[in-house]
């Protein structure tokens, strides 16, 4: 008898759409260029759209019209399967975020842990690999915030592994993972990749953000086409985004969004 398949439910993703300000978002590595807002929006319907596409529920944060960084959702709140941590920004103007991102998981009922000063850790500074965290020590995240995301994960069965990153944002910046946890990277951004298990150098500086959307699926900028060639020869589907407006805000395509999983 043929097994009966049982449907499963969408994998869901918070999304948040871009403040008015969006143009005034903190730039730290790179020159300011002109963001135009309207391309903004579109590219963001872009993304979301992406995700819906690959069978993903998108739901909204409430938008932070006045807070130009909050669609960088990925950076005030981070989820470990069956708990929510609610970050501490470490920039001034982004701690206004995070009372929105808690909130919107408070209402898919994940149990909320918060981080708090003097510990600071963005999101954009945590990288899950299986049961591996890795947490970029960085302009924003600091040795108090590593260690307090520790004492929630280490009992839950997380390793917390911290990464120096001084050439780049954030720790996501500079890598992401590939669905069989292969490390992706642009070396002139990386520290120091020999504290990754396995990792494999992508050409471009865009190609080194993949948000997985299963298996065999990852999405990414469209600014990184050798890296999409490098990620289809190892056999994977590459869904592409332009998000350009946000890449001259230093933003990726994992920032825009926080997986549910
Ligand atoms: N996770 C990320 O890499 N987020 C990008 C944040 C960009 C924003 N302009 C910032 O500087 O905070």
């Amino acid at each position: 008898m043929e097994p009966v398949a049982v449907p499963q439910p969408a994998p869901r993703a918070l999304v948040r759409r871009p403040a008015r300000n969006l143009a005034e978002g903190l730039l730290t590595h790179i020159e300011r260029a002109e963001v135009d807002p309207a391309l903004a929006e579109t590219q963001w319907r872009g993304y979301v759209a992406a995700l819906a596409a690959e069978g993903w529920e998108t739901i909204e944060v409430e938008p932070a019209p006045e807070l130009p960084d909050s669609v960088f959702i990925e950076d005030a709140v981070i989820i470990f399967g069956d708990i929510a941590v609610v970050a501490s920004p470490g920039a001034e103007t982004r701690r206004g975020e995070t009372a929105g991102a808690e909130a919107a998981v408070a209402r898919l009922g994940i149990p909320v842990r918060r981080l708090d000063l003097p510990g600071t850790l963005d999101g954009g500074d945590v990288l899950k690999v299986g049961r591996t965290v890795y947490v970029g020590r960085s302009l924003r995240t600091n040795d108090e915030g590593i260690e307090a995301l520790r004492g929630i994960l280490a009992p839950r069965g997380y390793t917390v592994v911290a990464v120096p990153i001084s050439r780049a944002l954030h720790l996501k910046t500079a890598v992401t993972a590939l669905p069989d946890g292969t490390v992706i990277g642009f070396p002139p951004l990386v520290d120091d990749p020999s504290v990754f298990e396995s990792f494999l150098p992508v050409p471009e500086a865009h190609g080194t953000a993949v948000v997985v959307l299963d298996d065999r699926t990852v999405l990414m900028s469209s600014a990184a086409p050798r890296s999409a060639e490098l990620f289809a020869r190892r056999g994977y589907r590459v869904v592409a985004v332009d998000i350009s407006e946000f890449e001259k805000l230093e933003g990726c395509v994992t920032c825009l969004s926080v997986r549910v999983r």
